[in-house]
């Protein structure tokens, strides 16, 4: 253990992002089977929860258009949860007459970012989000929230820890199981993470948030380890370090499930992942996409 480990972390969800938010920001459009191979070989690697696509609209981001295909293409392996993401009533009930078994709705804490994102302003998403969640409820779908930006925006620079506070208490109350708390751009540090954490735990209780952390500055992997030392016990990544939105330009990938995985099990921390074939599954996706993993740890285990 390290110092100001928490106990209540015996180990931790890692929640797979990459077929979502890994390729969602990829210019040329990934075929559909490469997607769904993705998601397939993400499925034996000992992952718990895989975010396979988002009913957006295509419009806004193409790459997504295939989500029905990919939901339905893909091996739904038991005790594996698929979510999609669903900003409006119109993309819960897509996802759900294509299969969709949970959904996550997505909000922000800055009033530009969501203007930009999801074409409304933050008190208009979250009257979106209320028929979303009603909806779901009648159905008994389970529903994840995000919270973007909540460490800095690409628009608005600093953001309050109060504004995240206050989003993120109004979209728990409403019902989402799980808040995930989007450092969108990767201009975080250990101290901002701190602070913001600090201020969402007084309104949300620390069992119910997840951290979703870019790495655009390097600094991924530091404010993970700030969170667990608070006790949050859910973590977002993307496999290879993949993605971005398309709406935060210039904001790098996730924090590398790779890189992830391979700090929590020198912590001791259980996953239940199985780093090697997590590798593979990065090489894969590199190879398709044609590009460089943003893995350390496949980069070292490539060179060693
Ligand atoms: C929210 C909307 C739809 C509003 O978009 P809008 O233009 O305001 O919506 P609208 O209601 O005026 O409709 C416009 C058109 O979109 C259609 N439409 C409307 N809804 C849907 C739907 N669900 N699925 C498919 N089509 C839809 C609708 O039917 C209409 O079609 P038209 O009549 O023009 O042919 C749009 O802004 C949008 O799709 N935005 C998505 C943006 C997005 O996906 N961003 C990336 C994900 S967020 C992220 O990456 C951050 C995160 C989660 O990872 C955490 C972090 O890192 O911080």
């Amino acid at each position: 253990a390290f110092p100001g480990y928490s106990p209540i972390i015996g180990r931790v969800k890692v929640v797979e992002v990459g077929p979502r938010d890994g390729l969602q920001n990829e210019k040329n459009l990934v075929p559909t089977p490469v997607k769904i191979n993705l998601i397939n070989m993400l499925s034996e690697t000992g992952l718990q929860v895989i975010e396979a696509t988002s009913f957006v609209s295509p419009k806004w981001v193409p790459q997504m258009a295939d989500h029905t295909e990919v939901l339905q293409g893909i091996r739904k392996s038991p005790g594996i949860s698929y979510p999609v993401l669903t900003p409006n009533l119109r993309g819960f009930q897509a996802a759900v007459a294509a299969g969709a078994k949970e959904v996550s709705i997505f909000g922000a804490a800055s009033e530009l970012f969501t203007q930009k994102n999801i074409n409304c302003s933050i008190e208009e998403s979250l009257e979106r989000f209320e028929e979303v969640m009603r909806a779901a409820k009648e159905a008994s779908i389970p529903v994840r929230g995000y919270v973007s930006c909540v460490l800095g925006c690409p628009y608005e620079g600093k953001i309050s820890a109060a504004k995240v506070a206050e989003v993120s208490k109004k979209m728990y109350s409403m019902g989402c199981y799980e808040i995930s708390l989007g450092d969108t751009i990767g201009v975080g540090t250990p101290g901002s993470m701190r602070e913001m954490l600090a201020a969402v735990m007084k309104e949300v209780p620390v069992g119910a948030l997840a951290v979703h952390c870019h790495d655009t500055y390097g600094q991924a992997l530091a404010n993970i380890l700030v969170a667990l030392q608070m006790g949050v016990s859910v973590v977002d990544a993307s496999v290879a370090g993949l993605g971005g939105c398309p709406y935060a330009q210039g904001a790098s990938g996730n924090v590398a499930t790779e890189d992830l995985v391979y700090m929590l099990n020198g912590l001791g921390i259980h996953t239940g992942v199985d780093l090697q074939k997590l590798m593979d599954t990065g090489t894969f996706i590199c190879n398709a996409l044609n590009r460089k993993t943003n893995s350390k740890v496949s980069q070292a285990s490539c060179r060693l």
